[in-house]
């Protein structure tokens, strides 16, 4: 028997995990995003997840860097930098009370996790991915915001390695997922491109790349290999990008969209209220699904500061 009593819903904490490869922008990005949300009215707080950053630009509510330093790893364990970066992500996932008593101070707030740029981290260890699933049991809500930085655009080898990577982290860290071309206004200098935009932020029909990459001599005997690549990327069908370049407003709004509904944060704490009155008034009751969007679309259109 189910009881009829309601629970108060749970406090949802909803933010961005910002990865991506060294340089990518990361930084700059939790800075910018982190002054147009403020513009927003939204009260931030980043948390520099990256214990070899120093003289953070913006304002930072929470520093693993007073948990644990690279060059402490490094210097104590004689590791090298890598190794270092690895053995310091699996002592943050060994000291989570030290990050929930941190995060707990910061009370309604939006979180913006500022992390380090090495890819393994992202496609085989496991401690960022388990930090933030255990982040979810805190009723963290929160979307991995991938940025590669746009130049990649202009060579078909390096946009495949590109698309492999995004998909390989899509499928690695297990968060509601948007890739970004970061420095979308630095895209002209790298030369012209040899599609137009949508086909990269859309990753459409990659055998045109293909093609493009086979016009090289050195690509030409790799083409099966190519292929398959490619082949495995569109079965999957998961890439696609958002173009951003942080100077500007509107690009920042793209962002945001894509962000606050792959997490949920633009039905606000009041969808899973809703879904629960529903589910409760739904107890023997067959479930309408066709009735489902009308609801959300009616809390869309009251809780959202962005969407309005
Ligand atoms: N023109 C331009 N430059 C950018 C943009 N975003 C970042 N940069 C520059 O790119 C460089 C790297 O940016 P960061 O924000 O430090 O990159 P990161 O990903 O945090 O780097 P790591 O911490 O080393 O992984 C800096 O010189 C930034 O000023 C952008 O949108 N446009």
């Amino acid at each position: 028997m189910m009881s009829s009593e309601r629970r108060p819903p749970p406090s949802l904490h909803f933010g961005q995990v910002v990865i991506g490869p060294p340089g990518s922008g990361k930084t700059t990005y939790c800075q910018g995003m982190q002054d147009f949300l403020t513009q927003l009215g939204r009260k931030v707080v980043v948390v520099n997840m990256d214990p070899a950053n120093d003289g953070l630009p913006y304002s930072c509510g929470v520093d693993i860097s007073e948990l644990v330093t690279l060059d402490d790893v490094m210097d104590g364990l004689k590791l090298g930098p890598n190794g270092g970066l690895l053995y310091c992500m699996e002592y943050v996932e060994a000291n989570l009370d030290w990050l929930e008593n941190k995060l707990k101070q910061h009370k309604d707030c939006y979180f913006l996790f500022d992390c380090p740029g090495q890819v393994e981290l992202y496609t085989h260890q496991n401690s960022v991915k388990n930090i933030f699933s255990q982040l979810a049991k805190w009723n963290f809500r929160l979307t991995a915001v991938h940025l590669v930085d746009s130049h990649y655009c202009a060579d078909p080898a390096k946009f495949i390695s590109v698309l492999c990577t995004s998909l390989s982290t899509m499928l690695h860290v297990e968060l509601p997922h948007v890739n970004v071309l970061s420095k979308m206004d630095l895209i002209e200098q790298y030369g012209k491109l040899a599609f137009n935009l949508d086909f990269y932020t859309e990753v459409m029909d990659l055998s045109y790349l293909l093609d493009h990459l086979a016009a090289d001599p050195f690509f030409k005997k790799f083409r099966l290999l190519n292929e398959k690549i490619a082949e495995v990327i569109q079965d999957y069908s998961l890439v696609s990008f958002v173009p951003l370049n942080v100077q500007d407003k509107e690009s920042m709004i793209q962002v945001l969209r894509a962000v606050d509904k792959a997490n949920g944060c633009c039905f606000g704490n009041l969808e899973e209220r809703n879904l629960q009155a529903m589910m409760s008034a739904a107890v023997g009751a067959d479930f309408q699904f066709s009735s489902y969007p009308f609801l959300i679309v009616a809390v869309t259109h009251s809780e959202s500061p962005v969407l309005k």
